[in-house]
């Protein structure tokens, strides 16, 4: 009707929840795609969500119009956790500011300094150490990944790590694995039908998600608390040293705007880098892991490289990415096959808007549907086969096509991509130095297929782990 996106059929009340629930969204997209067309739309309950196929008509859309299309949709929950403040799900002005700030902080926290190459590396130290106490049987390496990633983000934004004993922040950590978990579902269904918030129980976890927000908040004020009283504004330590020293400066400006710089969007800012920063990049390379398992080949490949150039000893550090092209092409590769965020965050158009002859509303959701870039076979020939070597050259350099925008591109681009590039690299290289990574059942390796939360992540899976030295003594 009125030239809105056409899509599958859909019920009263429930719109395409029935056709969704239970089954792996991506799938289905594809599926839908190849009906409907490249813009096609789907029903949450009775609210429109369009969503946005291939490389051509991504980009027209967030890039070409990113003005348009570069909002965030208002949700019930989300609004009800960040009360409009951070980055993520924010629009306008507030977004703006809280964006710029916080990409100049990350600037100078992550390129500025050696430091934070020394801190992914103390983290990275600690993961090898931690691997090595458990080859003997076999590993789910979620958690330690997890805690470690966490940890770097602590460095950058605190500039303290936690103990991996430290009972608080091993609950946050926690608390946030299992939020990422849920809470895109319980989002999408509590912005749907309200009403289920005055459900007894706690299906849906959202009251476990909000007794979760109060952990938070109080680790956030501890650690607030404790930088606002040492703070030196002529030496800043860390991320939110940064952001008090800005505040400080405009809270001495003449006309300065209410609410610009506060306790209260910093908070939320280091919640949506913690949000944003972790659960990705520790899944991601829980990802690589699990195909290397099926891949042993390319293992064996990224084990040479780094052998070759250095040795079984000396850490690998950032200087040796461009002659570890190999790995890089695999971490690359990861990213394509098994992108976390491949559906980006949702965007929402900031007014009525006509685009490749439809009718878009105002204040519709928009899914950045960026699996259908990485699964295009006339961009990525055979693209469910994991092969690092399509983003190498002929010459063995890496080669990134256009078209690969694992952080999406835009306005709304990850503020944490070089960051996520230079821990994925480091974390990586420095475990396929010192293991070999094998399944516990040789004839079953574990699933490739996902489940998608707020991040699309493998199932549960356990590892055989074999130290190098031992390999090569066999
Ligand atoms: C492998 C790791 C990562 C991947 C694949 C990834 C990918 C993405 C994607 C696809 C988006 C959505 C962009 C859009 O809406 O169009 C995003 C947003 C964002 N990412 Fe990342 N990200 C990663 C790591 C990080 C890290 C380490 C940080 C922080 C240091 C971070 C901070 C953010 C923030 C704050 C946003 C929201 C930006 C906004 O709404 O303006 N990300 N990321």
């Amino acid at each position: 009707t009125n030239n809105i996106p056409t899509g599958p059929v859909s019920v009263p009340l429930l719109g395409n929840i029935p056709q969704l629930a239970g089954r792996n969204p991506l799938i289905l997209f594809r599926k839908w795609r190849k009906q409907y067309g490249d813009v096609f739309s789907v029903y949450m309950g009775s609210q429109l969500l369009v969503v946005l196929n291939g490389y051509t008509i991504i980009k027209e859309a967030l890039v070409t119009r990113g003005t348009v299309f570069s909002d965030r949709p208002h949700n019930f929950m989300l609004d009800k956790i960040k009360d409009g403040e951070g980055v993520i799900f924010t629009s306008g002005a507030s977004w703006k500011k809280q964006r710029k700030l916080a990409v100049n902080c990350l600037q100078e926290l992550g390129f500025g300094r050696s430091s934070f190459e020394v801190c992914i590396a103390d983290e990275a130290k600690i993961l090898i150490e931690l691997i090595e106490q458990n080859t003997d049987a076999a590993l789910n390496l979620k958690d330690i990944l997890t805690t470690c990633v966490s940890n770097v983000m602590c460095g950058l934004v605190f500039g303290r790590r936690f103990s991996h004993e430290d009972k608080q922040f091993l609950e946050v950590a926690a608390n946030f694995s299992e939020d990422a978990k849920y809470i895109g579902h319980a989002s999408i269904l509590m912005n749907c039908f309200p009403f289920l918030q005055y459900l007894p129980g706690d299906l849906l976890r959202t009251k476990t998600i909000m007794e979760h927000k109060k952990v938070f908040d109080k680790f956030y004020e501890d650690l607030y608390e404790s930088h606002q009283s040492t703070l030196d504004v002529n030496c800043p330590r860390d991320f939110m040293d940064l952001y008090l020293t800005e505040m400080e400066k405009d809270s001495t400006l003449p006309n300065k705007e209410e609410n610009t710089y506060s306790k209260n969007q910093l908070k939320a800012l280091v919640g949506d880098l913690f949000g944003a920063g972790t659960e990705t990049t520790s899944t991601t390379l829980l990802w690589a892991i699990l195909y290397l398992l099926h891949y042993p080949d390319v293992q064996e490949k990224c084990f040479d490289e780094i052998q070759m150039v250095l040795g079984l000893e000396r850490f690998p550090s950032l200087d040796d990415r461009s002659h570890l092209p190999y790995c890089e092409a695999t971490i690359l590769e990861t990213l394509r096959i098994a992108a976390v965020v491949p559906l980006a965050v949702p965007h929402a158009t900031a007014r009525d808007v006509y685009f490749r002859g439809f009718r878009i509303p105002k204040e519709s959701s928009i899914l950045i549907n960026l699996d259908s870039i990485f699964h295009d076979s006339d961009i990525f020939k055979d693209p469910g086969v994991f092969s690092p070597e399509r983003f190498l050259d002929s010459s063995g350099q890496v080669m990134k096509p256009n078209e690969f925008i694992p952080f999406s591109f835009g306005r709304r681009v990850c503020i944490g991509e070089k960051v996520a590039q230079m821990e994925l690299f480091i974390f990586l290289t420095s475990m396929i130095q010192k293991f070999q990574f094998l399944p516990v059942d040789p004839c079953h390796p574990p699933d490739l297929e996902g489940n998608l939360g707020f991040v699309y992540t493998p199932k549960c899976f356990q590892v055989h782990i074999v130290r190098r030295q031992d390999v090569k003594s066999n």
